[in-house]
């Protein structure tokens, strides 16, 4: 697996660090802010995954000497590379949970550091949580149409390179079962899983045979792929023979899969003869190109299934591809920074911020957070980011602050939860969250709105700024 070390950057930010190592500002202190401006997939939600990878690849990220020799070729200075190659991550992060719900607009994780550990890690947070984040979120939207069936993620073969590693990780936080992937499985503590594929039947004279010596060999992990030639005709019918012949022998068939055809129609047609065999504990198996739309129409359709295997839409996030997450400066030397956009809703919040998530008097989120400055107590109004008359009264509702801190000095200030617990809680806040922002298509839209004192501050300062530009 690739080895990340410093320079899994852009140049970009190697060139400005040595800018700012050269004008010697480059221990002043500074606050960088991650967010995004949309949610993937026409979603209500993001599912905010990556952070254990990425606070594990920050306590041990250094500069190597391939990376000092590499830079040094590309013209880089002495002085600077002698920086460098003392490197240590040495700022906080503040962040939401992982797998925490998070929304447009409100930073989900805030870095305080040197103005230049700052900027040498802003590529690998974006690369970490926007992959990651993206796929949990896919994997959450397939979970939430797939009733209790096993979700099984298939997609090594087919992810961009190594991003399948974490895809697999990422699925897990989502609500996905097991994985195909071995590495994955084995680094994440995650079932590994698997079936057998077309080559594999295709290897033997006939499918009997195939069938036959799979489960002589793994009793205990016999699925048999029955669509090689013809699913009712001859796969199901092998099967079910391969099944009872183990039933004999004191073991059972776990499951047939399908793997082509109307996957409704076929598996009905498959439970029907497996339960006329008595082979009711069979369970059935499908893949081919699934996605959420796929196993929620299957599931209207009373499909019989069991267990999906999902790969490619899962783990390259179709159609999406990625999340369009964000990483601004908003404070630097202690002073409130901001960049304006011609596209006002692209314009940064200034300042060291907090996000409060609202709750009524039921402790139920109400499905709006208010992002403050982070010394403010929670304010009594929410304001619209942009459309003047536009606030909402918080009087009558409670509020929890989502940014804590994560990292302190470079070094992880709280233990890091399991997958299985980052899993659970996303599915705990899901089923929290008022249905009409889960909804599937066309979502209710979750409001991020700002506090009167943040408000202020923004628009302040991009007047003072516009007025000496
Ligand atoms: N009953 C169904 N309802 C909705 N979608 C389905 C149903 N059955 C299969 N699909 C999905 O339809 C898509 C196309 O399936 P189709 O049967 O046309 O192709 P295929 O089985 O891949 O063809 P081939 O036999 O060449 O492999 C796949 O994404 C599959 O998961
Ligand atoms: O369709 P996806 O969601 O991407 O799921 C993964 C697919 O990968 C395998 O097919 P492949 O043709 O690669 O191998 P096989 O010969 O074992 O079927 C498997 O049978 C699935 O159909
Ligand atoms: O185990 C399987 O059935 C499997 C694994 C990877 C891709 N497709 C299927």
């Amino acid at each position: 697996m690739l080895n990340i070390t410093g320079n899994y950057t852009d140049l970009y930010q190697i060139s400005m660090a040595q800018v700012y190592f050269h004008e010697n500002k480059h221990l002043n202190p500074a606050v960088f802010d991650y967010f995004f401006r949309k949610n993937p997939f026409q979603g209500g939600y993001t599912v905010f995954a990556g952070l254990g990878t990425l606070l594990n690849a920050l306590e041990s990220l250094r500069f190597s000497e391939d990376d000092l020799r590499f830079l040094a070729n590309q013209g880089f200075k002495a002085d600077f590379l002698g920086y460098l190659a003392d490197f240590r991550f040495t700022g906080t992060l503040k962040s939401c949970h992982e797998g925490d719900l998070v929304f447009p607009g409100a930073p989900v994780v805030t870095v305080h550091a040197d103005l230049i550990e700052a900027q040498l890690i802003e590529t690998l947070l974006l690369n970490t949580l926007n992959f990651q984040s993206l796929i949990a979120t896919k994997a959450a939207r397939i979970r939430s149409v797939a009733g209790v069936a096993a979700l099984l993620d298939f997609g090594l073969r087919r992810a961009q390179g190594a991003g399948g590693y974490y895809a697999s990780r990422a699925a897990v936080i989502g609500g996905f079962n097991g994985t195909s992937h071995v590495k994955a499985a084995q680094d994440f503590e995650v079932p590994a899983v698997g079936t057998m594929a077309h080559s594999f039947v295709q290897s033997y004279d006939n499918e009997l045979s195939a069938f036959r010596a799979f489960a002589e060999d793994q009793p205990n992990n016999t699925v048999l792929l029955v669509d090689s030639y013809d699913t009712l005709k001859s796969g199901v019918p092998n099967a079910i023979t391969v099944g009872l012949e183990m039933a004999a022998r004191g073991h059972s068939l776990k499951a047939i899969r399908l793997d082509s055809g109307d996957l409704a129609y076929l598996s009905k047609q498959s439970r029907q003869m497996l339960d006329s065999a008595g082979l009711h504990h069979v369970k059935i198996a499908a893949s081919n190109q699934l996605d959420e739309h796929v196993i929620k129409s299957l599931q209207e359709q009373q499909a019989p299934i069991d267990i999906f295997g999902v790969g490619t839409s899962l783990v390259i996030g179709r159609p999406d591809g990625a999340l369009d997450g964000v990483y601004k400066l908003a404070q630097y030397r202690d002073k409130p920074r901001i960049k304006l956009s011609e596209n006002t809703a692209k314009m940064t919040l200034p300042g060291h911020k907090q996000v409060l998530r609202l709750y009524n008097s039921q402790n139920q989120p109400i499905g709006a957070d208010v992002v403050t400055l982070a010394d403010e107590t929670k304010p009594d109004i929410m304001l619209h980011s942009f459309e003047p008359f536009k606030s909402m009264d918080l009087h009558k509702l409670t509020a929890k602050p989502l940014l804590k801190p994560v990292m302190k000095a470079g070094q992880c200030c709280e233990t890091q939860p399991t997958l299985k617990d980052i899993a659970d809680h996303v599915q705990f806040q899901l089923t929290q969250m008022p249905q009409d922002y889960r909804r599937f298509d066309n979502p209710h839209e979750y409001k991020v709105g700002l506090s009167p004192g943040l408000k202020h501050q923004r628009d302040s300062l991009a007047q003072q700024l516009r007025r000496q530009a």
